[in-house]
């Protein structure tokens, strides 16, 4: 355990913690939700014993305890040789990972008017970590990293570009760690090389978005300069006519209220009215809930598309590649989204797809489909541990 790597994930109301060995084993996690507010719990995967938080605990309070109960359960050293960080927006600053340091944390804090869901509580995490562990060095991995070699055709918005210049507006994208992540596992799975394999990644949470993947580099993604463009999710909108917020306005809605409402009250919330969780409106939808089985439409509807739009990057694709909690567990998600690509050659065995391809190497596209269709875990905790690991070694 002595050279364990710790890996925090702060979410906008969430704590993940994950602890590898030096051989990239998952040693432990633990999770914290809710946070902030009068629900909020924690809890230590494969442990049922209850883990104390203070009422309202935020994230740094739910650390420090998830912290203490590892330690004194025994799951983790009293101090890990690094710590990797999960961190959404790192600009144009962060083309890779990055030690931290004070310019660093800095830099980060730098880019919350571009994230200001994530970023802040990314710095809670940070400066929590240090203070807990003053002599441990400290990465951060950004998820808009992997993005980074878009070329400017698809990254610049047809806007003034006096605005990219300025203000960097563009797109960034996000989930780079997990696209990334996919890119590897895909080709490994393929039997071929990173440096030779194109995917279309499907990155399905609370967050969505896909991203195309061109002989192992990004090329194209569907979230832009913040995490609100592209796909339907659980709560954001995704795209929408610019002109909403006009239209709004002369409604008397002020901005704040659309921001609240595009990132907070829309997606498959916002659609089926009840819920931002797939499990539950699939259930929904299966008791007639109509407004249910829309949400459920307008998802798959708008990710098909996105399939199609993500091809024009492409020279040749190895795979299509479902991740992320819907994408993995999914059937439903999975066989609807591929009904509307029929055009274009996908078809789906419906044995596999309802297994999940837990029993098919993750392959769950018929033998007549032009592509592989592939559902991969995701593991982005395990890519940032080993980018943890690569950078403290160079000190
Ligand atoms: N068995 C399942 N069927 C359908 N959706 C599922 C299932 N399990 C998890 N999900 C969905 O996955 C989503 C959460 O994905 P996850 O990747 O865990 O989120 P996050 O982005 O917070 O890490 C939720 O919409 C949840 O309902
Ligand atoms: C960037 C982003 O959308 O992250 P998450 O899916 O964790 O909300
Ligand atoms: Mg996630």
């Amino acid at each position: 355990m002595k050279q364990s790597i710790l890996v925090v994930n702060c979410g906008s109301s969430s704590l993940k913690l994950a602890l590898f060995d030096e051989t990239d084993q998952q040693l432990a996690s633990a999770t914290a939700e809710r946070l902030n507010g009068k629900d909020a719990f924690a809890r230590i995967e494969g442990d049922n014993r209850t883990v104390a938080l203070p009422a309202s605990a935020d994230h740094k309070q739910a650390l420090q305890a998830l912290i203490s109960t590892l330690r004194e359960r025994q799951l983790m050293p009293a101090i890990p040789a690094s710590i990797g960080h999960r961190v959404v927006h790192g600009g144009e600053t962060f083309r890779e990972a990055a030690l931290i340091d004070d310019d660093v944390v800095a830099a980060i804090d730098e880019c919350a008017g571009l994230a200001p869901l994530h970023n802040p509580v990314n710095v809670v995490g940070i400066e929590a970590t240090r203070d807990l562990f003053p002599d441990v060095p400290q990465v951060a991995v950004f998820d808009t990293a992997y993005h980074q070699t878009l070329a400017p055709r698809a990254y610049l918005y047809a806007v003034p570009q006096a605005f990219y210049h300025d203000w960097s507006v563009r797109r960034y994208g996000f989930h780079g760690t997990s696209h990334f992540f996919m890119a590897n596992e895909a080709a490994r799975r393929l039997g071929k090389t990173l440096a030779t394999t194109s995917i279309i990644s499907a990155h399905l949470g609370n967050g969505c978005s896909i991203t195309a993947i061109r002989d192992g580099l990004s090329v194209d993604t569907s979230m832009g300069l913040t995490p609100l463009e592209g796909l339907v999710m659980g709560t954001r909108s995704g795209d929408i006519d610019p002109g909403l917020f006009d239209y709004l306005a002369s409604r008397g809605i002020p901005l704040a209220e659309v921001h609240k409402i595009l990132n907070h009250k829309s997606g498959l919330l916002g659609i089926s009215g009840q819920t931002n969780d797939m499990r539950a409106l699939c259930e929904l939808a299966d008791h007639g809930h109509e407004p249910s089985a829309l949400a459920i439409e307008i998802f798959c509807f708008r990710l098909a598309k996105y399939v199609g739009a993500m091809m024009a990057s492409l020279r040749h694709l190895d795979a299509l590649v479902f991740t992320g909690g819907i994408g993995e567990n999914s059937d439903r998600v999975r066989e609807k989204t591929l009904e509307h690509l029929g055009l274009l050659g996908f078809t789906i065995d419906p044995d596999m797809n309802e297994h999940h391809g837990r029993y098919s190497d993750g392959r769950i596209d018929h033998a007549d489909s032009r592509f592989p269709v592939l559902v991969i875990p995701t593991n982005e905790e395990l890519v940032i541990a080993r980018e943890a690991r690569r950078l403290a070694a160079t000190l």
